[in-house]
């Protein structure tokens, strides 16, 4: 496997990946959104999960733009486009979305509208501050596509003088909303 290319803020840890994507839902053919793509880590782990997947990698700043398009070259992902920009504006002008990962939250409920306009029928949204899981959740109610929220307090094994003790990992929210298409 090759190296990722890390930038701050992410990747995002594996255990958050795997029930952000078992959430997801991800089907084949499906257009996918990455919302705040960091290092793009979400998208190459899609691809595992589905095939013929067209996915738009986005990300407002431009260290994450390079580290993603490196990636998905290192990892051989050729179905994925990365889109430098605000992801309210990018999925604007996107013709469809079928499901999308947002995990950038700056401008959230500018974000989730305009994932709901394109139809997106699964919407899995992770943040770590309070505030932002308020806001989420009451913007989802509000627009009709709550679903659920999950807390995932993990912690990974760690040597510690020749034996092991659990460090523990920065809790996550992981929300989702459901849209029928
Ligand atoms: C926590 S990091 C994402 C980590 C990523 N999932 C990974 O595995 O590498 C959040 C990213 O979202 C981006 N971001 C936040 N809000 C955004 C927005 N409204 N539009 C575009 N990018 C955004 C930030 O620039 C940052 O790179």
């Amino acid at each position: 496997m090759p190296e990722l290319i890390g930038v701050s803020g992410g990747p995002t840890k594996p255990e958050i990946i795997a029930v952000s994507l078992f959430k997801l839902d991800i089907k084949d053919g499906d257009v996918f959104a990455d919302v705040g793509c960091g290092t793009g880590l979400i998208s190459i782990e899609a691809t595992r999960l589905a095939k013929n997947l067209k996915i738009y990698a986005m990300d407002a700043r431009d260290v994450a733009v390079d580290a993603a398009t490196q990636n998905f070259k290192n990892f051989g992902i050729e179905n994925a486009e990365v889109i430098s920009g605000e992801s309210s504006e990018v999925i604007s002008n996107l013709e469809k979305v079928d499901c999308a990962f947002v995990g950038g939250t700056k401008n959230i409920t500018a974000v989730l509208d305009a994932l709901i306009e394109k139809g997106a029928r699964s919407i899995i949204v992770n943040a770590v501050r309070i505030e932002t899981v308020v806001r989420v959740i009451e913007h989802m109610k509000k627009r009709g596509i709550y679903d659920e929220t999950v807390h995932i307090i993990a912690s990974r094994s760690e040597e510690l003088t020749g034996e092991t003790y659990f460090k523990p990992e920065n809790p996550v929210y992981i929300m989702s909303g459901k849209q029928k298409q």
